[in-house]
């Protein structure tokens, strides 16, 4: 399993890159769940771990936008963006998650094909009236995206396992499998989750509240990071 730390700033950024977080990803909590922070943001926390990771951008809880969604994901490569990642928030039918997909992945591989879409749903779809995140995989496999994600729509301390149990997170990331993408679990996730999350073997799993000390309001401390790194 990959670690992806979500950090807002170069200064959280160091913290996730220093404790051995695997993927750096940029977002801004302020705007939602996968909130998308700025350009300039993007490319000081690039600068600010030297390239020595990758780093992901969420591009936005997006409702259904295929051409504003395109443009900003053309905005987080260009950024310096290696993971492009988008919400399916408002976005309620299998063919409004192809379009919006197939259009995105055009967006960021006509830029640069070695760059990776994430298409994240949500785990609490049902309270937030999106897509069925077990519809994903097929539609991101027939779109070209790279990655399949679940996190939760709204940060209320309600974990994904509250909404999805093992069980289901299990098919869930065994359906990614099958068609060839990578799978990332995230949502309030727990220390105590690690060992239900190294049985259901997702290639990444995303954190932020965690690495925090509980509350994603507050900061990334390297050490928690590093404590994760060591128990996963
Ligand atoms: O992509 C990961 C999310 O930022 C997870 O945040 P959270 O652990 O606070 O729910």
């Amino acid at each position: 399993m990959k670690l992806l730390i979500s950090p807002i700033n170069p200064e959280e950024a160091i913290a996730a890159y220093e404790g051995g977080a695997d993927i750096v990803d940029v977002k801004n909590p302020k705007e939602g769940s996968l909130g998308a922070n700025f350009p300039w943001i993007i490319r000081s926390v690039k600068e600010s771990i030297n390239s020595a990771k990758p780093i992901s951008a969420t591009i936005g809880d997006f409702n259904f936008k295929p051409g504003t969604a395109s443009l900003a994901a053309l905005g987080a490569a260009v950024a310096g963006a290696d993971y492009i990642k988008v919400g399916l928030y408002d976005v309620q039918t299998e063919e409004q998650a192809l379009e919006m997909l197939t259009n995105i992945t055009r967006s960021v591989k006509d830029y640069n094909p070695d760059l990776k879409v994430v298409a994240s749903g949500y785990s609490d779809y049902e309270r937030i009236n999106s897509i069925n995140p077990h519809l994903l995989p097929a539609i991101g496999a027939k779109a070209g995206v790279d990655v399949v994600m679940v996190d939760t729509g709204i940060k209320d301390g309600r974990s994904t396992f509250e909404f999805m149990d093992e069980e289901e997170l299990t098919k869930f990331t065994s359906a990614i499998r099958a068609v060839g993408l990578e799978s990332a679990l995230a949502g309030t996730l727990k220390f105590e989750d690690l060992p239900m999350l190294k049985r259901i073997q997702p290639d990444i799993i995303g954190v932020r509240g965690m690495v925090c000390g509980g509350d994603r309001t507050s900061c990334i401390k390297a050490e928690l990071v590093d404590k994760l790194k060591n128990e996963m």
